[in-house]
């Protein structure tokens, strides 16, 4: 693939250039096709109010997503943009999951330029502690969490292939003198911390025409082309499930903030116990955390502006449902 990252020094001019907004600050997330991921929106919605953030959820929209699912959210407070989807060249290889293809039209967010600031959030994800100062960190770079290599869906990759992760890299080491270096650190494209920017995204689109489709689609186009300015942060901002069973000792669920729901079985409103892994007491925990704020109807966009229109009732309903900073077992 020809050499496409993203150098510091652009990704900086790039955004002087073009972000004159100062400030606007936004999560996003994406919702493709008729199916059931507007229940994890609707989710992520409420999550959250809950943990009180101050910035609004825009919801990427492909065009087959049924006008009955856009009321839902604009009921919920979201803000709906139509985006068109992102076509990559031919893959070759094929996806670790076919519907991956859909995942490239995340692409379409670095044009949202009416924003300084963005967090992008898998519709799978929840907020279960406010992460708002996250967008305080230092402009120029994007943000995301190290992804695992340990679950079958790596199956067809040199680092399955010899158990090598890079969430426990003194477990196996990687084979330098026949394999040359490692592999440069490698984010998990469900939660991502950037500036939105056309000089970026008008090069992004560019360059992904000419990029070789590969198993984890636009997860492994994003990491290649922003190689450069990518800034690993902790779990806390987005644990990926395989981590419970994979990498243990690298998860304290107590300082665990973000939830990303990306094992087989376990999202939420299809949340299948005979899948690998979903019958364990933790998942089953976070699942039921999840269901808790889906179906608390003092989250609904409806009861939260009534609140504010009524700061008497608003007080006592806040002194109930003060964020819990974790995800803390106990507090389950
Ligand atoms: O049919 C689909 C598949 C995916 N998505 C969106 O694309 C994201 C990435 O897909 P997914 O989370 O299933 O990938 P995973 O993180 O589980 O690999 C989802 O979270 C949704 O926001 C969607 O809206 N409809
Ligand atoms: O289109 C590629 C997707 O790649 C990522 O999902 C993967 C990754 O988490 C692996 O580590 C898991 O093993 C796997 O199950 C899971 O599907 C992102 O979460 C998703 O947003 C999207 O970018
Ligand atoms: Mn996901």
């Amino acid at each position: 693939m020809a050499s496409v990252n993203m150098t510091f020094e652009k990704s900086i001019k790039a955004n002087a250039v073009v972000n004159a907004n100062g400030g606007k600050r936004a999560y996003v997330t994406f919702l493709a096709g008729n199916k059931d991921y507007w229940m994890g929106v609707v989710g992520l919605a409420k999550g959250l109010r809950k943990v009180k953030s101050i910035y609004p959820l825009v919801v990427a929209v492909l065009p087959d997503v049924p006008e009955e699912h856009r009321q839902i959210l604009l009921a919920q407070g979201c803000i709906i943009r139509e985006i068109e989807q992102v076509i990559p060249p031919e893959n070759k290889v094929g996806y670790s999951m076919a519907y991956f293809v859909l995942n490239y039209s995340k692409l379409r967010i670095w044009e949202f330029v009416e924003y300084e600031k963005v967090i992008y959030l898998d519709g799978d994800i929840q907020v279960f502690g406010n992460i708002d100062h996250l967008f305080d960190n230092p402009s120029g770079y994007l943000y995301a969490v190290k992804d695992c290599f340990c679950e079958i869906s790596w199956c067809n990759t040199r680092q399955y292939e010899i158990g090598y992760c890079q969430q426990s890299p003194e477990k196996v080491e990687w084979p330098v003198e026949s394999l040359g270096s490692s592999p440069p650190i490698y984010f998990n494209a469900g939660m991502l911390l950037f500036e939105p920017s056309l000089l970026i995204y008008e090069d992004l689109l560019r360059t992904v025409k000419i990029s070789t489709p590969t198993y984890f689609a636009e997860q492994d186009f994003l990491n290649e082309y922003f190689r450069d300015i990518y800034k690993p942060i902790t779990s806390t901002y987005n644990l990926v499930m395989a981590m419970l069973w994979r990498h243990p000792e690298h998860v304290d669920l107590e300082q665990i903030r973000v939830v990303h729901y990306c094992a087989n079985g376990s999202k939420p409103w299809k949340y299948d116990e005979s899948e690998e892994h979903m019958d364990r007491e933790d998942i089953k925990m976070l699942v039921k955390k999840w269901w808790d704020i889906y179906e608390d109807p003092s989250l609904d966009y409806k009861n939260s502006v009534k609140t504010k229109l009524n700061p008497i009732t608003a007080s006592l309903a806040s002194k109930e449902s003060d964020d819990d900073p974790s995800i803390a077992p106990s507090a389950a």
